[in-house]
């Protein structure tokens, strides 16, 4: 079967993935799957493009294989637009989920659920080595709970309503989350591209 490298160490980001490309017949691999070591790519960009390229293009150019990097977070209006592109690492640079949404839950201490809003963003980046790069970007809307709800998901799930639910991403199953995410919508966008290349099961 034919392979594709998803550029992440993110294990719920390739629990997502993992069902999104179900559909196809391709086997998705993480940098975790791959034996060998990988140097970590820097995110030094100010956008999500451009951390996506960053890391798409890092690892296609070393294996030389079409690469998908995923550069996703979440932007809350009462913080400006924080934490965004350093969704990860908002609470420090060792990346702890925990402690990335009690520091949003802190800092929207007092503010009322209408102003909570917020949105999910993903961008996907897809590499094949001489060939001209893909883009995509999807948007989920929604609002920031006052506590944690859930046990599903990742990151930032249990403090976030998608607009319309009154549960948060962590109380959804993960086909639930897999309909409405940010990262199920920059997939839809590039349906045509795994359609010329990989088969439907
Ligand atoms: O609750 C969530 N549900 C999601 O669906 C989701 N997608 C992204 N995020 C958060 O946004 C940051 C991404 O940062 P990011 O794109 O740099 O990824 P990462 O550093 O974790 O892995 P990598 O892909 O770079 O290796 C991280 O804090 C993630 O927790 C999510 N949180
Ligand atoms: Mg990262």
């Amino acid at each position: 079967m034919k392979e594709i490298i998803i550029a992440t160490k993110n294990q719920g980001k390739m629990v997502d993935f993992k069902k999104l490309f179900a559909p196809y017949q391709v086997e998705v691999k993480s940098l975790l799957d791959l034996g060998e070591t990988l140097p970590d790519i820097e995110e030094t960009g100010s956008t999500f493009e451009e951390n996506a390229l960053l890391k798409a293009k890092g690892i296609a150019d070393i294996l030389q294989l079409p690469v998908i990097a995923d550069d996703s977070g979440l932007e809350v209006d009462a913080l400006g637009g924080d934490p965004g592109v350093y969704s990860a690492r908002y609470a420090g640079l060792e990346k702890n989920d925990e402690k990335n949404l009690e520091k949003v839950l802190k800092n929207l201490q007092g503010i009322e659920n209408d102003k909570r809003t917020a949105r999910f963003i993903c961008v996907l980046a897809v590499v094949e080595p001489g060939k001209k790069e893909v883009l995509t970007k999807g948007i989920c809307e929604g609002r920031i709970s006052n506590n944690p709800r859930g046990e599903n998901g990742f990151g930032y799930d249990p403090i976030f309503f998608p607009i319309g639910k009154d549960v948060t991403l962590a109380e959804m199953s993960g086909d639930e989350k897999n309909k409405i995410s940010h990262r199920r919508q920059a997939m839809h966008q590039l349906k045509d591209w795994l359609k010329t290349r990989y088969e439907e099961r």
